[in-house]
């Protein structure tokens, strides 16, 4: 049953936004949305990379001022556009992003209570009472079942209980929003309504199988009438949360439709706007074909010359958690790498691109050997590797350049005539990989920061790519990317790996590590525990990493 805001009638909505619209320039990002989330309501915002999520939920937090014209209601008040900065809250809305806005240094009461003590009515002059702010705390956290230590660094946290930490935090300003709103409610019922959690892409960086203690939490959080609009490209997790779906496409709503009742095909079709499958292997060798430069000759020559052994090859490697990780790759093959966090898995792509202070070991690239203790990227780049970083935003792209530099940053070389940069040739290239790849919108000159996630994703492959190397480290390759676009980076990533180069694919996503790989390594206390081969399932997969996660504790225990 919804819990009723009013005391007759039907309950009013957390949320109403009526015509938001937002134009960047000559672009219309987002062009009059309507949206509607009942209390208690779980609502999925879907829609392909640079479809307006992330503008309607940056309107929704006054990051965006909208175009003249549009309203909103929360809680079955208006709240006036644009949003006052900084005041969110006040109107009965929460925010929790991918990056869950967390002080890293501070302990988790801390982090709980910051800008709003619980302390002893004395003002902010008045001493902290540790002891009583963490029995406070201690409460919030039996209110929403989570075990959380009130003491606890949240750097020391795994990623999962600084999410859980993050959306408690976030789902108690909106109860004390409604505590204040019932107080000062004119009708004198002391009853308000519920507000609105907004989750933007919580679950990208959480392991597969801790995403459970999420979802309970969010669920809980629905139960008590609160309305969560959930932002993402995670359809299991939406299929397990979501009760309602709403789809953009170019700024507009395409899309609403119930969950339970819609197929993933008919979502995926929903968010594309076509057949997947029918346009991913066209997709896929245009943008192959579109990075076959000689250069690229002259690499599958060197791969395919390597001789009769693998053309990749480490041997105890050792870094971060990593204590001796041994394997090879095969020419043209995709070798995916799972494990769980704190395994060595997430260590490898680093240590590998000799990226990763104190790692030590040796790698054999088509035959010629390095010693990672003396290796660097650059290095690395000399030998034939490449390397596609997790964190795309610190290490993948250069926000203040165009998408152009950042794509043919590797090869600006070629495009020096006379001692002097050619622009024309440069911008000619940059807009023709920018279509090849899918970039929205396709132009080489905007910059690259003022592109959705997803699509700052494409040009970080795309520029790895412009200069094919030999072998292909990707770490969480999909991370932001929509549902078709991923299919579509699988179908491009198995071409490349049919020219010759060899792929290590390290994820957290098994379902994606189960439709690309070939073979898949696990890896466990930071070594290569395990193998498996066709067939590849992401239940194999599942299995084989706890089944070497409990052999590795027996041997600790
Ligand atoms: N600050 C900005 N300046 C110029 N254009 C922008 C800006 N922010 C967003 N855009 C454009 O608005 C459109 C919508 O982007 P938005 O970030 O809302 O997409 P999204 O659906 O959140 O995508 P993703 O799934 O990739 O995060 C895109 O074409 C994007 O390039």
């Amino acid at each position: 049953m919804n819990p009723v805001g009013g005391d007759a009638g039907a309950p009013v909505p957390a949320l109403q936004a009526r015509h938001l619209a937002k134009r960047f320039g000559g672009q219309l990002a987002l062009a009059g949305v309507d949206l509607t989330i009942e209390q208690g309501e779980v609502l999925a915002l879907l829609g392909e990379n640079g479809s307006g999520k992330s503008t309607l939920v940056k309107i929704l937090s006054g990051f965006h001022a909208p175009e003249p014209g549009g309203r909103l209601r929360v809680a079955g008040r208006e709240v006036p556009l644009p949003v006052p900065h900084d005041h969110y809250r006040d109107f009965g809305l929460s925010f929790v992003y991918q990056d869950l806005g967390l002080g890293i240094g501070l302990s988790v009461v801390e982090n709980l209570f910051v800008g709003r003590r619980v302390g002893s009515g004395r003002g902010i002059l008045a001493p902290i009472g540790w002891s009583r702010e963490r029995r406070a705390a201690q409460r919030v956290f039996d209110r929403y079942h989570v075990d959380l230590d009130p003491r606890a660094t949240v750097g020391d946290l795994r990623p999962t209980a600084q999410a859980l930490l993050a959306i408690v935090r976030a789902a108690e300003d909106l109860r004390l929003f409604r505590e204040r709103a019932g107080v000062n409610a004119a009708d004198g019922t002391g009853e308000a309504a519920h507000g609105v959690l907004v989750l933007d892409e919580p679950t990208v960086f959480l392991p597969e199988d801790e995403k459970v203690f999420l979802f309970d939490l969010v669920r809980q959080v629905a139960r008590g009438g609160t309305a969560v609009l959930f932002v993402s490209h995670d359809l299991p997790a939406i299929r397990e949360l979501a009760d309602r779906a709403v789809i953009l496409r170019d700024g507009a709503v395409i899309g609403d439709v119930v969950v339970a009742d819609t197929s993933d095909e008919s979502l995926v079709e929903l968010i594309s706007g076509h057949h997947v499958s029918a346009t991913i292997e066209r997709a896929a060798s245009r943008a192959v074909e579109a990075v076959r430069t000689p250069g690229a000759e002259g690499r599958d020559a060197a791969a395919s010359g390597a001789g009769a052994g693998p053309l990749f090859d480490a041997a105890d490697v050792v870094g971060g958690q990593l204590r001796a990780a041994t394997f090879t790759v095969d020419a043209g093959e995709i070798v995916g790498v799972a494990g769980l966090l704190g395994s060595g898995a997430e260590d490898l792509p680093y240590a590998l691109f000799g990226a990763l202070a104190g790692a030590s070991g040796v790698i054999r690239v088509g035959g010629a050997r390095h010693d990672l203790a003396r290796f660097s990227p650059r290095a690395a780049r000399a030998a034939g590797l490449a390397l596609v970083p997790a964190d795309r935003a610190q290490q993948g792209i250069a926000p203040a350049l165009t998408v152009g530099e950042n794509m043919l940053s590797l090869v600006l070389g070629q495009y020096v005539r006379g001692g002097f940069l050619d622009r024309r040739a440069l911008r000619r290239t940059a807009d023709e990989r920018a279509r090849a790849f899918g970039v929205r919108p396709p132009d080489g000159t905007a910059l690259v920061s003022s592109l959705s996630g997803g699509n700052q994703q494409r040009v970080v492959l795309a520029r790895w790519l412009e200069d094919p190397p030999l072998v292909l480290i990707l770490h969480e390759p999909t991370q932001g990317v929509d549902v078709g676009t991923r299919a579509e980076l699988g179908g491009m990533l198995r071409q490349l790996a049919a020219t010759g180069i060899a792929i290590i694919w390290v994820s957290t996503d098994f379902d994606e590590l189960a439709d690309v790989s070939q073979r898949v390594l696990v890896c466990s206390d930071g070594a290569i525990a395990a193998q498996i081969t066709a067939p590849i399932t992401r239940d194999r997969i599942t299995a084989a990493v706890y089944a070497a996660g409990a052999r590795t504790s027996e041997r600790e225990g």
